[in-house]
Order: C-alpha cells, then structure tokens, then sequence
C-alpha cells in the first residue's frame, strides 16, 4: 500500500434511515433506505434542495447523529455503532468544514488551527510545525497572525480547511463550504479541495443545491430527494444521459444551453399534423465531442439541421457539448437514430409549426 492508499478510507451507506421526533410529537423520516458507497479518494457531491436530508447524511458520517436503521461505516468502522474512545478516533480521522466556516473570532488563524491538535493532546513544539506547514498549504503565511474578522470570506475557508486537516484526516466532510462566497472565491475554494484531494489522497464528500460545484469538483455524484438517493453515478455519466427529473432539473442551470426565446414561446409538445420543425437536443460527450457529426448528417442523409444554442464545456478532464438544433420534423427519426449510431445521445424537446 502506498502512502497515497493509506491516506483515504471509503464511506459506506447501507439501507440506513433516520427519523427524528418533532418537537411537538410526530415523526419525521429524514433519511430512507439508503445505500451509497463513496470510493476511497474520490471527490463525491450529494445534491439536493433545501430539506432533503443532505446535512443529515454528512452528520451520520462524524457520528453527530446516529442512523435509526442501517449502518455507516467508515472504511470497516461502524460509525453509528461507537462509542468513547472508539468513536473518538472515527471522528479524528473525519475532518468537516461549514459554510458560516465556524472559527473562534478570538483566535488568530494559526490558534483557530491548532484548536484541534490541541484537544489531541499534541506537543507545542508538533503543533506549531504542524501549523506551519498547514498555513502554508492554504496560502496563509501572511495572515497566520490575523484574527478572522480581518479576513476575507474566502480566507476565512481556507483557515476551516486547514483546521479540518490538521488531526490528517482521512475523509473531509464539506458542508455547503462555497455557498457563502461569490464565484470567483469558489473557484478558489474548490481548487484548494481538488489540490487537496490529489496530494493527500484524502476521500472528499461534499453536500450541495449547486450542480455547478459537482461539475467542477466531484468525480461522482448522488441526487437525493424526500431522504432518498434518486440516482446516483460518475459525474460525466449523470450529465449526459440524467435519469431523473430532479437530476435534469438540476442540470438545467448548468449545462449552459437553453432555448432561445423565440423558440420557447412557440414550442409545443405534440407534433402537428402539418408540416414542422423538430427541436432535438444533441449531446456529445467524449471522444465524439468534437466530431463534425451535423455536418457528416447533412452529407450522408442530406438532412438540413439548424443549430439553435450550443456550448461546449468540461467535466473533469472529458469534453461535454450540448447543442439544440432543428430539422424537418419527417426526417426526425432517421437525423436521431443516425446520431445515435455514431455515440451522440439525442432528445426530442418539442415541435414548431
Ligand atoms: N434534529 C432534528 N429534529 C427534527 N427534524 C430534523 C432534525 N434535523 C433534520 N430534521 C428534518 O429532516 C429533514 C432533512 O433535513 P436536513 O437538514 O438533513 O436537510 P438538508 O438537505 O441538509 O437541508 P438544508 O440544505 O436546508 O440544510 C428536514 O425535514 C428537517 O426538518
């Protein structure tokens, strides 16, 4: 096993619920029957709206709450199941940030970092190397004797990030940690977590309502809706072919293609007896991103093909286009299967007359 091996552990979900009492009697599930495996070392988003159990799933991981059924584990460790010592060293080896970031204002950001290491029970002299080194890894030498009230947003983050990793955790919690910050900081912010994931090694789940956070961050991803897991997947497979009408509507923000106005004011589901335009959404993903395959329809079928809004963008490391186009309505079936043929995933959005 290589260093980089022992540095991730898996997280595992199995068939776990959870169900909280309301305050004025009444149960409420939070969590149903859900099963999900988070690979050791990856980067994984749960996705999810407001309420949908995203922050319970991340609190079942540190043992914050317990599963009422099923269990969690942590590499092999039984999370719901331990206590004291046993549960101690779990939550040392899960490391958690927040959107609010949670530092003491009273400390300065290299206090704020050792906070932990000194609850450990660390020596001072391993602590302030320790520090040294995780200030450094956030880019915080100049602020290390700050207080977070002169910092900004993003710093304040990055002091949360280092904190997390300071007892060298092996899996980091994220909760919600770039909703609080305008884009440009998130950018920022999420690239720390991705040099961060591939230099320790470390398994990263985040929970998020963003779908442009996954893209940008997460290998894999889990859609939960009502305390369900609705679909769940490598990133690049849930944005080409999305399964699920909450996925799709997640998508819809991000994959940077819309109608334009003068299309959607017209378009209509059924397909007119006369003649009409066909409105079909076109995906590349892949090796065939980059194809010239409307051109090659053209040629082959002598299909005309009218492109209405298109973008071309990356998801991880693969390309991934989106383009809306029309075409005569009667040659509808043979433009997609063609396409089809030759790896492209189509959709038939509507019909104008
Ligand atoms: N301690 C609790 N007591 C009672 N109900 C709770 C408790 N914690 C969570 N819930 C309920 O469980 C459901 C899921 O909540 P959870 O906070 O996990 O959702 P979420 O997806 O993280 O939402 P948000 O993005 O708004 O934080 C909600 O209906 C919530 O009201």
């Amino acid at each position: 096993m290589t260093a980089h091996d022992s540095q991730a552990a898996s997280i595992t979900f199995e068939s776990v619920g959870k169900s909280f009492t309301k305050p004025g009697g009444g149960i409420v599930d939070a969590i149903s029957d859900v099963s999900l495996t988070v690979e050791a070392g990856t980067i994984t988003g749960i996705i999810g709206r407001s309420g949908a159990g995203k922050s319970t799933m991340l609190r079942m991981v540190n043992g914050l709450e317990r599963p009422t059924s099923g269990r969690v584990l942590v590499g092999d460790q039984d999370v719901g199941a331990a206590r004291g010592a046993k549960l101690r060293t779990i939550r040392r080896d899960v490391g958690m940030i927040f959107q609010h970031f949670n530092l003491l204002s009273s400390r300065t950001v290299s206090e704020n970092i050792a906070l932990p290491l000194e609850i450990s029970g660390m020596a001072a002299s391993e602590i302030k190397t320790r520090v040294t080194d995780l200030v450094e890894r956030v880019a915080l030498s100049a602020q290390a004797d700050r207080y977070p009230a002169e910092l900004s947003g993003g710093q304040k983050q990055r002091v949360g990030i280092a904190r997390a990793l300071a007892t060298e955790p092996k899996i980091l919690l994220s909760d919600e940690a770039t909703s609080a910050l305008d884009p440009e900081t998130t950018q920022t912010v999420l690239s720390l977590l991705k040099d961060i994931n591939r230099d320790l090694g470390l398994t990263i789940l985040l929970i998020t309502h963003e779908m442009a956070v996954v893209r940008d961050i997460a290998s894999h991803v889990a859609v939960i809706e009502g305390g369900r897991i609705v679909e769940a997947g490598t990133t690049y497979d849930v944005f080409i072919a999305p399964q699920h009408p909450t996925t799709r509507s997640f998508l819809s923000g991000v994959t940077g293609v819309t109608l334009p106005a003068f299309i959607k004011d017209k378009i209509r589901k059924q397909k007119p007896e006369t003649d009409s335009e066909e409105v079909i959404r076109v995906t590349f993903a892949g090796k065939h991103a980059t194809d010239p395959m409307l051109a090659l329809l053209t040629r082959d079928l002598g299909i005309e093909v009218n492109i209405l809004a298109g973008a071309v963008e990356e998801i991880g490391t693969q390309p991934f286009g989106n383009l809306l186009v029309s075409l005569n309505a009667a040659k509808g079936d043979e433009a997609r299967a063609y396409l089809e043929r030759h790896g492209l995933l189509t959709e038939v959005l509507g019909y104008v007359g």
